[in-house]
């Protein structure tokens, strides 16, 4: 389903440049629930950014479903990034000014989907499986950091992705909120077959994924 062929990213500054990755090749089957781990600094964003269609490798490839993501046009990138994958990143980064249901919409509306009745049953959901039904209306300024992020994942789901690439999803959050995500994300997984990628730095988070993938400065360990 998703697979990595020599990738490598070298960032320029105005030190020199940084080598975050080094020659990576990985593979991920169609449905798994695969986590990334590794020290802060290895490279494990890097990575994940690259997988998800947000930042062109130096070189190599990556492979969803067969299609060479990094060799569509600009266009024709951002339309299969919309389609296929769906993000969740460290913070909410929840609209604010939208409520719930619209936030969980969006990625619809922007993928120029349009009828606005079907739009919003299939938010409204969403936003039920991940267990918010009485939060419709809430802004996000109104809901807790661990319903901010179950929104989150709710609107990374909207356009029924393959893939779902969550990073450090639960970082900020209590252990039980912590563990309530990752009941809800690994749940997603397995009712709906969407393949999982989580980067942690929690190997007890990463204890029920296979395969786990452990960076080591911008490589993987044997
Ligand atoms: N935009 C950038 N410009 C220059 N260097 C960068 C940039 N982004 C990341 N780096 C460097 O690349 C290396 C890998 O960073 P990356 O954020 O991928 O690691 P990480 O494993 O995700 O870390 P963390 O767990 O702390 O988020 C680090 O040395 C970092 O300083």
């Amino acid at each position: 389903m998703l697979a990595c062929r020599g990738l490598m990213k070298r960032y320029e500054t105005d030190r020199g440049s940084v080598d975050a990755i080094r020659g990576i090749d990985l593979d991920v089957g169609s449905g798994r629930y695969a986590a990334l781990v590794g020290r802060s600094g290895s490279g494990k964003s890097s990575l994940l950014a690259m997988i998800g269609g947000l930042s062109r490798p130096t070189a190599g490839q990556v492979l969803i479903d067969g299609t060479d993501i990094w060799a569509l046009s600009d266009s024709a990138l951002a339309a299969f990034r919309s389609a296929q994958v769906g993000y969740v990143f460290q913070f909410a980064s929840l609209l604010p000014s939208l409520n719930a249901i619209e936030n969980v919409a969006l990625p619809a509306r922007l993928a120029g989907v349009r009828r606005q009745g079907d739009i919003l049953d299939a938010a409204a959901g969403l936003l039920a499986d991940v267990g918010l039904d009485n939060h419709f209306d809430a802004l996000p300024s109104e809901l807790s950091s661990g319903e901010q992020r179950r929104v989150a994942i709710a609107r990374a789901l909207m356009n029924a992705p393959k893939l779902l690439l969550a990073d450090e999803p639960t970082s900020d959050l209590d252990e039980r909120s912590e563990r309530e995500i990752m009941a809800l994300l690994l749940d997603l997984n397995r009712r709906r077959g969407t393949t999982l990628l989580l980067v942690t730095h929690s190997l007890a988070l990463a204890a029920e994924a296979e395969p786990v993938f452990q960076m080591l400065d911008g490589t993987l360990a044997p």
